[in-house]
């Protein structure tokens, strides 16, 4: 479901939020464009889940402003545009991962072999056609998180909101998964990617990496390696830490 929207597909401006009193994000300003893969990278803690609750509307907010295809994030105008796939499954155990699918798809309006067609590519896009019959809660962990993913893709969103999709997922299916990102965003879609698998950053087209709630660099990996001359994305990442840490020295 795309719309004809042209502008970028999230902007953030003087964004904070507070969780359990602390100040998470505490000032974040942010741009994503439209028709990319952006990665959202960062340690255990930075801020990358809070970031995607903000642009699906569901994280309170202390200030600024969150914009979303145009509209404030959360909106009912977003509804069908935006897919999120949270770190825990959320679909329903005592269903097959076909009816699942199926459910989601209908969730979003699709009916007929319109609803047909679309829950088909999407259990080939997750790789589960050979368990499209069987129950969700006889499925393994990584199984499980896909058929929570097909629900998002299934009404093919505008964006979709991923955190830490490829978390538990052997070598092969998470290559085969960033090849599924990269071809929805060659079709337009939008994808912010959450992950703390820094190999997974070379995946992205543009990488947004978070410390401590604000936006350490937000570059394309290429730009990456070169500005830190590190032969990785684990080495760049640190370099990057580093140099911050050099700065704040010589400054104070
Ligand atoms: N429900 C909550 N109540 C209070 N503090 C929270 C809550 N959820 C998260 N936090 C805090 O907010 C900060 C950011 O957490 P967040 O989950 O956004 O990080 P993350 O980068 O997604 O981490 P991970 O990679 O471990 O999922 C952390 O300091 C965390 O302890």
């Amino acid at each position: 479901m795309m719309n004809n929207y042209d502008g970028p597909a999230v902007v953030i401006s003087g964004l904070q939020v507070v969780r359990g009193h602390r100040d998470v994000i505490p000032g974040l300003h942010l741009e994503v464009p439209a028709g990319e893969v952006v990665g959202l990278l960062g340690p255990s803690g930075s801020g990358k889940s809070t970031l995607m609750r903000c642009i699906v509307g569901v994280q309170v907010v202390k200030a600024g402003t969150v914009t979303v295809l145009g509209h404030p994030a959360g909106s009912a105008a977003l509804r069908r545009e935006v897919g999120y796939v949270t770190q825990t499954p959320s679909v329903y155990d005592d269903l097959t991962v076909r009816e699942n699918i199926a459910y989601f798809a209908r969730a979003v309006g699709l009916r007929g072999t319109g609803l047909r067609d679309a829950v088909d590519r999407t259990l080939v896009e997750v790789d589960l056609v050979d368990f499209a019959g069987q129950l969700v809660r006889d499925l393994s962990g990584g199984q499980e998180s896909r058929v929570s993913l097909a629900a998002a893709l299934v009404g093919r969103p505008t964006l979709l909101v991923l955190d830490e999709p490829t978390v538990g997922l052997d070598p092969v299916l998470r290559r085969d998964l960033w090849e599924l990102f990269a071809r929805l965003a060659e079709q337009g879609h939008s994808l912010v990617v959450s992950s703390h698998v820094m190999d997974e950053a070379t995946r992205c087209d543009r990488l947004v990496l978070l410390r401590e709630g604000e936006v350490l660099a937000d570059l394309t990996p290429d730009e990456l390696l070169v500005r830190t001359g590190a032969v990785d994305a684990d080495a760049a990442f640190l370099a990057l830490i580093d140099a911050e840490a050099a700065s704040h020295r010589s400054a104070s």
